[in-house]
């Protein structure tokens, strides 16, 4: 393989990476993604086709079989578990479907929670990230008392607290209904377009409408990948994808073995951003 173009380091960058499961199976076999910063990248695919298995390995809590992972042009292969702990807690944030808030703690402390368990000062902060969610005032309440829109808004002032480059969010809006996950999406796109990289598992085209770029996983290579995704189109390309074997559908960009989409600019011709902050606009 020859030597890589010069050119900014991406956020996150992922070179032929491989997840074999004892057992047989390959989650992931050979994926390369490079996600500079500011973009948003939504990742679709059928159930099984490695979209969680990717978000882990990318996040650093998983260690792919082969290749290589980088956030901010670290490898995290060369990482002790000392080391790998504080690259996430300082520079990653993550926001699952499931919440993971903690029931005995207020919205504030579970928005501060990360501050606190690097025995960082937290209440300046996670205040300011409840109000860029628009729950100051629940600061006081436990999660149980939210609607699972705004706890999920929490997870997101908890994932955005560190100020991390890059966040990670698997199935975000899986759980929630149209308006609250428009309500989640808004803060995910906000964080883009300040300056974070955003990468989320979704199943929904129209949550995946409001990324930069949509990545197509099939039996955990990446099957193709649409600049400034469109619902229409995302749900055209999961229909002929929800169609195939383990082939790449017909039809079908087979990326094997060329090059990455995502050279090192390769999302030069991109569009900037055509939504509000709040508001997604139809493209
Ligand atoms: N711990 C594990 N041990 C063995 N196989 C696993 C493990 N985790 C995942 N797999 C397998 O790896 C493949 C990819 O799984 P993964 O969870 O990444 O898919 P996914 O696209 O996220 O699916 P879903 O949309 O259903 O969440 C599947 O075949 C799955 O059964």
């Amino acid at each position: 393989m020859g030597a890589l173009p010069a050119g900014p380091v991406p956020a996150l960058e992922l070179d032929a990476v491989c997840r074999a499961y004892r057992g047989g199976v390959t989650a992931l076999d050979g994926v390369s993604l490079r996600v500079p910063a500011g973009r948003m990248v939504a990742v679709l695919g059928r159930s099984g086709s490695g979209k969680s298995t990717l978000l882990q390995c990318a996040a650093g809590l998983d260690r792919p079989t082969s290749g290589t992972v980088r956030i901010g042009g670290t490898g995290l292969a060369g990482l002790g578990e000392a080391a790998l702990t504080r690259l996430r807690r300082d520079r990653v944030g993550f926001v699952f479907q499931s919440l993971n808030l903690v029931p005995s703690l207020s919205v504030l402390e579970n928005a501060a929670l990360p501050l606190l368990l690097a025995g960082q000062g937290a209440d300046g902060r996670a205040r300011a990230a409840l109000a860029a969610v628009g729950l100051a005032d629940r600061a006081e309440d436990r999660p149980a008392q939210l609607s699972g829109g705004q706890q999920q808004r929490v997870a997101v002032a908890r994932a955005l607290v560190t100020e991390p480059d890059v966040v990670f969010a698997d199935e975000p809006t899986g759980a929630l209904d149209p308006v609250s996950a428009a309500e989640v999406l808004a803060l995910l796109r906000h964080a883009a377009d300040e300056g974070r990289t955003v990468v989320m598992v979704t199943h929904d085209p129209v949550a995946a409408a409001w990324a930069d770029e949509a990545v197509f996983l099939h039996a955990g290579r990446i099957a193709a990948h649409e600049v400034a995704p469109r619902a229409e189109t995302v749900r055209a390309l999961l229909h002929e994808l929800g169609r195939g074997s383990d082939e790449a559908p017909d039809g079908w960009p087979d990326l094997r073995p060329g090059p990455s989409p995502y050279e090192p600019g390769a999302g030069a011709h991109l569009a900037p951003a055509a939504a509000s902050r709040y508001e997604r606009s139809p493209r």
